[in-house]
């Protein structure tokens, strides 16, 4: 078989599966959020609401935001230039990264250029720093944390989603002596359901255990300044490894662990998917740092959002539409099947102009596939309006169940 059969192979099965995935061209325009446009293949264009946008609170438009990122650009130029050893730090990065330990009430914090690079980079070096480290990981961690402690080579233990039972029953089955940690997410960004952050903490000082906490659906969003659920609940010093990206909540883009100094120093020191690449831009990390440093005291906005994902959340249930509702900002409607999922989808967009990817399986179990919107407090009275009504009348035209669901 040539290359271009094993890829023509490749993709083909994608497509069999249902899996190809095509990108969608939408143009946004400079503090017209959720407002875009949605250029077709045949180059002509429509207006759309974007919904499944994971700039959770629009701070990608904040002015004060972009007028960061133009300051630093015209100051130093595009790119950073290198890896933060070789040319690549700078004071908008040591200033952000100072932000963010600050945040989350931690010594230091640590930048990636996104987070997924920051889950994988951190969770597939921490065996190099701790000799027969065993990780203990939720079932439905995200992909880069699974790639992380699969690339790792140290011993590795799954616990069914959030199954306090399970884990201890892990724990407490190998060596007392072994250094362990639990890696699991505040938020799961598929139903919108929290990690039960205390009980493993618990489980942690119960059996020595470390901590690893993906924050990346919560920053921003939960806690008085914006730090995570960890903040809500009182418990950001009982995590001993916090992971965020700067990319949702923050409006901009890049990663970032959050640690002890020696933790940072440690990571900073052996990590390659550290040390082997160009740092962000550094007009990428004056507005991220300009973002999180608003956010810290804008909590209006945050209840905005929170309360945009109920009126939202109730209108749908009102229609008898089967949403998961697990009281965060996600807003997942369960379609059930793939095929209904993308005509929805479909539908939404070329005769509503409402934007929302399908979900399908493997993101989500087969018979699970949903439509996930993502409400912000950008999204007013008159776009949640159309956004229900154009639910009502698909949902009917594809004769679909009206059946709540539980949560
Ligand atoms: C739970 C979780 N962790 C990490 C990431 C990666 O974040 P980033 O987009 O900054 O790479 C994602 C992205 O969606 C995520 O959902």
């Amino acid at each position: 078989m040539s290359y271009d059969d094993a890829l023509d192979a490749a993709l083909e099965r994608l497509h069999q599966e249902g899996r190809y995935r095509t990108f969608i061209d939408i143009e946004r325009t400079r503090g017209q959020f959720p407002h875009a446009v949605w250029r077709r293949a045949d180059g002509s264009e429509r207006p759309v609401t974007v919904w499944c946008g994971n700039d959770y609170l629009g701070m990608g438009q904040h002015p004060e935001v972009l007028a960061a990122m133009h300051e630093a650009l015209d100051a130093t130029g595009a790119g950073s230039g290198g890896t933060r050893n070789i040319s690549g730090t700078t004071v908008y990065h040591k200033a952000l990264e100072a932000e963010l330990a600050d945040l989350h009430g931690k010594e230091e914090a640590l930048l990636f250029t996104s987070a997924y690079i920051a889950n994988d980079a951190t969770l597939s070096t921490l065996p190099k720093l701790f000799p027969g480290l065993i990780i203990y990981s939720d079932a439905l961690n995200h992909a880069s944390m699974i790639e992380g402690i699969r690339r790792n080579g140290g011993a590795k233990r799954i616990f069914r989603h959030n199954d306090l039972d399970h884990l201890r029953e892990l724990l407490a089955a190998d060596d007392p002596a072994a250094p362990k940690l639990i890696a699991f997410e505040s938020i799961y960004s598929m139903d919108g359901d929290f990690g039960p952050i205390e009980a493993i903490c618990d489980l942690a000082d119960e059996f020595g255990a470390l901590t690893y906490l993906d924050e990346v659906h919560a920053v921003g969003m939960y806690g008085s300044r914006g730090a995570g659920v960890a903040e809500r609940d009182g418990l950001m010093h009982r995590i001993d490894i916090i992971n965020g990206t700067l990319g949702k909540a923050i409006g901009v883009h890049g990663g970032y662990i959050a640690a002890s100094a020696k933790m940072c120093d440690a990571i900073r020191s052996y990590a390659p998917g550290f040390i082997f690449t160009t740092s962000i831009p550094p007009a990428v990390a004056a507005g991220a740092a300009a973002s999180v440093r608003i956010l810290k005291t804008d909590s209006a906005r945050r209840e905005e959002h929170q309360t945009q994902a109920r009126i939202l959340k109730t209108r749908l249930k009102g229609l008898g539409l089967p949403i998961i509702d697990h009281g965060s900002h996600i807003v997942p409607v369960i379609v059930g099947d793939p095929v209904h999922t993308k005509k929805l989808s479909d539908m939404l967009l070329e005769d509503y102009g409402i934007y929302v990817q399908p979900i399908n399986f493997p993101t989500v179990p087969r018979g699970t596939e949903r439509l996930r919107f993502t409400p912000s407090p950008v999204h007013g009275p008159r776009e949640i309006d159309a956004l229900v009504q154009a639910m009502d009348a698909l949902w009917s035209h594809c004769a679909l169940n009206r059946a709540a669901l539980s949560a």
